[in-house]
């Protein structure tokens, strides 16, 4: 487990400590790291996180779709080849999704790929704020949603995930 830093610290990293640090916040997003580098100083973690929250709300509609599809999908092939990153999988864990029944496993295998063939994106949830159940429901619920519906609904879920997994990483000073 990391310790936390505090966001004075933050704010006197280099470009290439800040993207190291939190170039994982989006998943698999470096970019998003770079440029909210460019916006230090920082006075408190809420204002943190409102940075790279502006960085998703600011993108065009393509760019948003490149961050829906960098997602790994819940209980899907990279997580059973184990290669999900390490934050990915720390939170499918909490979801408890690596203790699936044969059941809830084909339910989801199947709402994942119905899920993706109808948007072209993968079904994205903050897991740490879900169950097993909570995600079945929300993959049957939002299936019958518009495409920009969920590609909102998606971006939204990426900034809660964005939002814990800096928590994790941060505090005020
Ligand atoms: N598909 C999807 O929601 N994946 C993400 N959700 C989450 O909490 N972590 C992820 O990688």
């Amino acid at each position: 487990m990391t310790s936390l830093i505090n966001i004075s610290e933050v704010n006197k990293l280099t470009s290439e400590q800040f993207e190291w640090m939190f170039g994982n916040v989006i998943e698999l997003c470096t970019e998003a790291a770079a440029n909210v580098h460019k916006k230090i100083p920082f006075g408190c973690v809420a204002e943190f996180c409102d940075a790279f929250h502006q960085y998703l709300d600011d993108l065009p509609m393509e760019g948003k779709l490149v961050i829906l599809k960098l997602h790994p999908d819940l209980a899907g092939r990279m997580a059973a080849a184990g290669q999900l990153t390490h934050e990915s999988a720390v939170e499918q864990k909490c979801a408890g999704l690596n203790d699936l029944t044969k059941e809830q496993r084909d339910i989801i295998d199947i709402s994942n790929e119905r899920y993706k063939s109808k948007f072209g994106f993968p079904f994205i949830i903050c897991a740490r704020e879900n169950k097993v159940q909570s995600i079945i429901d929300g993959l049957r619920r939002r299936y019958s949603n518009t495409r920009d519906q969920e590609i909102a609904t998606g971006i939204n879920e990426v900034k809660k995930i964005c939002k814990l997994r800096i928590l994790d990483l941060v505090k005020d000073d």
